[in-house]
């Protein structure tokens, strides 16, 4: 059974941050700034994922993979085609994604769990382990501003790892953390999909990206130039671009 199911999907980005004129462009009486139009950041995009999968996105930076994962996880909405997605999704795949800065560590994580769909007792119980994981268990009541970068990570993967969700997303996001922390995260990740999930993950290590994954996405200019397995679609991928993944 397909667990994602993607069609025809398309999202549009403005390359300015706004349209809107500025104040000093009223008082011009004329539009001064050039209005370069939207572009088409992803386009014609179908797959299904079964469940149990595990997916590699590749492509050159600015290609579309993040976004895919955000339209996957539904934080951003397509303006054209669809995303079905079945069952609740895991996303790690901003830094700072749903943490909120001025809460404390443990405050964030029974938000972030919260919304997740898990219940205090569960929270209560898994909380410790959380932060054993994350390797930060000095700083439970530091605002989550004040941690390192690499601390947010370590905090960020082990509480969505955490979450009992079918679908997990990791984006680029483990490259912050050391490498004995990475490794931890890989272990981990390995655990889940030998449980059953299902990965979408988007790395540029291509050794990565061998190791978990099965399948691979190939995005080039907004459009899935390949989906296949994933040696092949690295290979594919090296070809066009001197073997960088
Ligand atoms: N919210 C947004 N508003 C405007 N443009 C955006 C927005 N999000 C992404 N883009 C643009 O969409 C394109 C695709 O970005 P995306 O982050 O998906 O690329 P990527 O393939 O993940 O790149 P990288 O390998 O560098 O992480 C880029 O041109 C980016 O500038």
């Amino acid at each position: 059974m397909a667990v994602i199911d993607v069609a025809g999907l398309g999202i549009r980005f403005k390359r300015t941050r706004s349209s809107r004129r500025s104040f000093k462009d009223l008082f011009a009486g004329r539009d001064r700034r050039t209005r370069p139009g939207e572009f088409w950041a992803l386009r014609d995009v179908s797959f299904a994922v079964e469940a149990g999968e595990a997916i590699g996105v590749v492509g050159r930076n600015g290609q579309g993979k993040s976004t895919l994962l955000k339209l996957v996880a539904g934080v951003v909405l397509p303006d054209e085609g669809t995303v079905s997605v079945t069952g609740g999704v895991a996303p790690l795949i901003e830094i700072t994604g749903g943490f909120v800065a001025d809460l404390t560590v443990r405050e964030n994580v029974y938000l972030t769990a919260g919304l997740h769909g898990m219940t205090k007792a569960e929270i209560d119980a898994a909380f410790d382990d959380m932060i054993a994981f994350a390797g930060i268990e000095d700083f439970v009541g530091t605002p989550y501003k004040h941690l390192s970068s690499g601390m947010k990570v370590r905090l960020a993967f082990s509480v969505i790892s955490s979450l009992d969700e079918p679908i997990m997303l990791v984006d680029e996001v483990l490259a912050v953390g050391d490498k004995a922390f990475r490794e931890q995260c890989y272990e981990r990740i390995e655990r889940l999909l030998a449980d059953g999930r299902t990965l979408f993950f988007v790395s540029h290590n291509e050794r990565d990206l061998k190791r978990f994954c099965s399948r691979g996405l190939y995005l080039d200019k907004g459009r899935l130039v390949m989906d296949g397995p994933i040696d092949a679609v690295l290979s594919r991928y090296g070809e066009d671009h001197g073997g960088k993944a």
